[in-house]
């Protein structure tokens, strides 16, 4: 693809069709279809429009946004076609409607649409444009509502994992257990793969480590540990070496012997006494079963009176065998003290029984894990290196919607304002260029909107930088680096070229990479200073021309 021009139709069958089949040009509101009737009726429905689709407020109380969802907009422009029986309901459902316009329903696809965007997995602020898509006007506005669908919830779930992200620290192993949780299958999938993009290791998810490549990882959980009586359960209780060099005929003893090692060791006389042994039955199943990826979940009777040293003499028994157990899980109680204890245990062990490493082995932690609960841990101290999170991650519970908008900014070339009581929701009249200015220290300084026809800002070069509404608030800013951020990702009939769509990994690399090139200041948890958002000199004296013609001028009597 690269910076060859491609013609719409040769390029359409490279891009795949949405992922969630659902997605079809039906899956919009009513008023889509009606207005774009109406605009047919009016003979209007060709007119060149362009819209810009952009949120207003970061979520979460932050004041950044990671841009998720283009690719999923782009496979579904490619793919636009009303199929016969669509087109059969569409007639059903609007009676009245002359057959004419049907036929041009039949007849319409993006081939004359264009989009640019930014980048997916960009961090993105309010009110700039993450999408401005220009083409015939009742085509665009049959995007609306699939746009903004596809763009809300994957920004909202791809931002709440990076502020996960970035609250747990960079140096901790992060997975996604959301799916049971999740707002339906989609919901399940999508939070999978946003949160994937937002910087998580992994996901529990299998149908997303199948159908976008997310690596899986897992535990067991607590009916896999209390469905076990006793080791005498066991039938099978050989064990061959890690180098099959040895077969150990009855695994359960070796473990017995060394669970009795653990309860006469001097470091950790007096810690426990007689542990679960229907846990132990359990424990040591799952190490039959796997015995290079050992791990177990220690919460269901007692964590250091009994799961950790079931643990730890299974994983002994391991050892023995040439075998490296993974780790274990909590999944209740006090998460900071109860990683410390067990620490200090497999400390103690690699100490007394000098093998080294042991006192490293992995402690994961779930249960109802969220920003704040993390920011605690972290303020207490803990020793947890995983963090297995779901509820409050997929189902976004601390803001339900991100509000992306999709607003008419021109016609026919006639720039377009919305007005409103609130002035926050003022859109930002014309078709826009848009820039990211860095500053000498390498951070970004400010985004700024200008007319598609303006000089670009230059490196070197100071500009007037105006918030769009607030007359006293502006800045000359002098770029040391300027970055275009719309680029284009569908052409339509322009000679443009089109953008790549790059893979989830490099997404994902592209998220994390910009989340690191932003100022600290914006992305602390309390407080974060407000990221600039500007427009030129000369679109701020348009939009105040633009309003001023357009809000009728009141009466008082
Ligand atoms: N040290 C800690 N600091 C702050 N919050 C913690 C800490 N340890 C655990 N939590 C959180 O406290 C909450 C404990 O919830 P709850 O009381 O329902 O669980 P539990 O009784 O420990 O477990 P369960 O009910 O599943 O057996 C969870 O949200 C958990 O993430
Ligand atoms: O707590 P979340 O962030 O949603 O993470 C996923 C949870 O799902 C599992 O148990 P589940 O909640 O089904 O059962 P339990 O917590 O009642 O044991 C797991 O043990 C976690 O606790
Ligand atoms: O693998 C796990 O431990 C897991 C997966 C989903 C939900 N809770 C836990
Ligand atoms: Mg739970």
């Amino acid at each position: 693809m690269g910076s060859m021009t491609e013609a719409v139709g040769s390029a359409a069958p490279l891009i795949p069709a949405a992922t969630n089949p659902m997605v079809t040009p039906l899956l919009t509101d009513l008023y889509q279809f009606t207005m774009a009737y109406a605009y047919w009726k009016a003979g209007k429905h060709k007119e060149r429009a362009v819209f810009d689709l952009f949120f207003r407020k970061s979520p979460f109380g932050g004041e950044y946004t990671v841009f998720g969802g283009l690719e999923e907009c782009i496979r579904f422009v490619a793919n636009f076609k009303l199929t016969e029986e669509e087109i059969l309901y569409l007639q059903s459902v609007m009676p009245g409607c002359e057959d004419d316009f049907f036929e041009y329903l039949r007849a319409v696809d993006c081939s004359d649409v264009e989009v640019y965007a930014i980048p997916e997995g960009s961090v993105v602020f309010p009110k700039i444009p993450l999408m401005r898509v220009e083409g015939p006007v009742a085509l665009v506005q049959l995007l609306e509502t699939p746009f903004v669908n596809l763009v809300n919830f994957a920004s909202l779930v791809t931002t709440n994992a990076a502020r996960h992200r970035i609250v747990a620290g960079n140096s901790k192993t992060l997975l996604e257990f959301g799916l049971r949780r999740a707002q339906g299958p989609d919901g399940g999938m999508s939070a999978s793969k946003y949160c994937y993009i937002g910087g998580f290791h992994a996901t529990s998810n299998v149908a997303a480590g199948k159908l976008f490549g997310i690596p899986l990882r897992g535990t067991h959980s607590h009916a896999f540990v209390s469905s076990f009586m006793n080791p005498n359960e066991i039938l099978d209780k050989t064990l061959q070496s890690h180098d099959g060099s040895i077969t150990c005929k009855d695994f359960v003893n070796l473990v017995q012997t060394w669970l009795s090692k653990l309860q006469h060791s001097d470091s950790l006389h007096g810690l426990f006494g007689d542990t679960n042994q229907s846990e132990l039955a359990a424990f040591i199943s799952y190490a039959l079963a796997f015995p290079d990826n050992f791990l177990a979940l220690v919460d269901t009777y007692n964590v250091m009176r009994s799961g950790v040293p079931n643990f730890c003499a299974v994983a002994l028994a391991l050892n023995e065998l040439g075998y490296k157990a993974c780790g274990v899980r909590l999944d209740s109680g006090d998460l900071a003290y109860l990683s410390i204890e067990t620490r200090k245990f497999f400390r103690a062990i690699e100490k007394e029984f000098n093998i080294p490493g042991f006192g490293e082995t992995s402690i994961a932690a779930s249960n109802d894990l969220n920003e704040e609960t993390l920011d605690a841990l972290n303020k207490q101290g803990h020793e947890i290196d995983t963090y297995g999170i779901g509820t409050y991650l997929v189902t976004c519970y601390s803001q339900a919607a991100l509000g992306c908008v999709f607003k008419l900014v021109e016609i026919n070339k006639q720039p377009r304002i919305k007005l409103s009581e609130d002035v926050t929701k003022v859109s930002i009249p014309c078709k826009k260029q848009c820039f990211r200015l860095y500053g000498r220290e390498g951070y970004p300084l400010v985004d700024l909107m200008c007319g598609v026809n303006e000089p670009p800002p230059k490196v070197g070069e100071r500009i007037l930088c105006r918030h769009p509404f607030i007359e006293s608030k502006r800045a000359y800013v002098v770029p040391q680096h300027v970055e275009e951020l719309l680029r284009c990702y569908w052409p339509g009939k322009s000679h443009e070229a089109r953008e790549k769509l790059p893979s989830l990994q490099e997404t994902r690399d592209r998220c994390i990479e910009q989340l690191r090139k932003i100022r600290p200041d914006h992305m602390r948890r309390l407080n974060p200073t407000p990221y600039k958002v500007s427009v030129s000199g000369k679109l701020y004296d348009y939009i105040h021309f633009l309003w001023l013609n357009e809000a009728p001028v009141g009466e008082l009597q």
